[in-house]
């Protein structure tokens, strides 16, 4: 078995950079830029100013003033600068050529168009040309845009950006137990979750999900449900991933030419994932317990959809401390599902008294996976642990 940084990097190996589109900027949040933006003007286009006030000269400061025009956003002051003068001025004007500082109302004594600075103690409170950025600059983050990035784009004088295409990525349960949520489950049957989970999964990473019928254990059904996948940049199969009579997946997709990366990762819950390449498709198998597809659809699923928008990867670890004296662990890297509590100096993790991989009830409660490597030993409540955090 691999380990988790082996089987990530072999996941993400399998990434093809989706293609471009252009899209108004805003429709733009949330998706990446597949080509840097270039600013089509500077910012702020000429010296402003930063206060309602008085442009004035520092060298006059000290000197009664005549107020001889008005500067007022939008309204630029069009007549020369003189000694002993001054310009009422309003925040976002053009500070006049002529003059180099804006005196705030505040700090002066007008008495008709007289003036006197009574309080030099503040800065220039001008706002150079260029000081937030220039004709030219390129803006390429590698990661999802944020509101501030809209609004930037907005300021650059950008319409338009070629963002990575959503990736469309296929999503295929496979058990003869499944019935889709809303329908009465029979003898042994269960509602299939697991495939709104991920799709939801899918979605949270800025991709389309497209689930695909519920495939049966049969290796007919579920070459069916692969061939419907065909033209999705992405298929993921959920269950039949193990090694029971009736776990499929690995055969038929073997069957179909899958280029395996790997089977098997030490990975607590997530053993049997499986992950590997169909034709140009990447392709994962998620085991079929409902944490297990989960805590993999966001170890493996989300990265990937990320490298396919060109996202650069960030492991996301925190540090906590230990709420509770947990146990030796096992050969695999255990992801436990733990509630986040107010601490000191870091928060207090609290892990679950289950870590059944059934259990979704305590997956959706849970605020937080605690990470422990491979042959943990035992530790003791206080001590500092890493976590992955599952809200924002
Ligand atoms: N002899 C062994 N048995 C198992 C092993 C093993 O190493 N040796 N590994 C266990 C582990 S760990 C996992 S995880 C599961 C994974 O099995 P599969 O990927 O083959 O999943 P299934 O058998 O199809 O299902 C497991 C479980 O999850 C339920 N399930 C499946 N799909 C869905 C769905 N879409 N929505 C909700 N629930 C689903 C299914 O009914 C089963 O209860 O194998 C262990 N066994
Ligand atoms: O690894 Mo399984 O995914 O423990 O339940």
């Amino acid at each position: 078995m691999i380990s988790v940084e082996e089987a990530l990097a072999k996941v993400l190996g399998l990434a093809h950079p989706v293609a471009g589109e252009i899209i108004p900027i805003d429709q733009a949040w949330g998706r990446v830029l597949a080509q840097p933006a270039v600013s089509r003007i500077t910012q702020p286009p000429f010296d402003a100013s930063a206060m309602d006030g008085y442009a004035v000269r520092t060298v006059d400061m000290d000197r009664p003033l005549s107020v001889i025009g008005e500067a007022a956003a939008g309204r630029p002051w069009t007549g020369r600068a003189a000694p002993s003068t001054a310009v009422r001025i309003f925040t976002g004007a053009a500070v006049p050529d002529g003059y180099d500082r804006v005196v705030m109302q505040e700090h002066v004594v007008r008495e008709g168009d007289r003036l006197r600075v009574a309080d030099r103690s503040s800065g220039t409170n001008i706002r150079k040309a260029g000081d937030d950025f220039r004709q030219g600059e390129c803006f390429a983050p590698a990661r999802r845009l944020t509101a501030a990035d809209i609004g930037l784009l907005a300021a650059m004088n950008i319409p338009a950006v070629t963002v990575a295409k959503r990736p469309r990525v296929a999503v295929l349960a496979g058990g003869d137990e499944l019935v889709p949520p809303g329908t009465p489950p029979g003898p042994g049957q269960i509602v299939s979750s697991n495939d709104l989970a991920i799709a939801a999964l899918v979605r949270e990473a800025g991709a389309d999900p497209i689930i695909l019928p519920i495939a049966c254990d049969t290796e007919d059904s579920l070459r069916a449900g692969f061939a419907s996948a065909s033209g999705a940049d992405l298929l993921v199969t959920i269950g039949g991933a193990s090694v029971g009579d009736h776990d499929l997946v690995g055969k038929v997709a073997a069957d179909l030419g899958l280029q395996r990366a790997f089977y098997k990762i030490a990975m607590r819950p997530g053993k049997p994932l499986m992950a590997g390449r169909l034709g140009e498709m990447p392709m994962v198998g998620l085991p079929g317990n409902p944490v297990s597809a989960i805590v993999c659809g966001i170890l493996f699923i989300q990265p990937l959809i990320a490298a396919m928008q060109g996202v650069r990867p960030s492991h996301g670890l925190r540090k906590a401390r230990l709420a509770a004296d947990l146990a030796a662990e096992g050969d695999r890297q255990h992801y436990l599902r733990a509630a986040l509590e107010n601490g000191d100096d870091l928060p207090l993790i609290r892990p679950f008294s289950s870590q059944d991989s059934a259990r979704l009830s305590l997956m959706a409660q849970a605020d937080a996976l605690l990470v422990r490597p491979p042959n943990d030993p035992p530790r003791p409540a206080g001590d500092i642990v890493s976590f992955l955090p599952l809200r924002g």
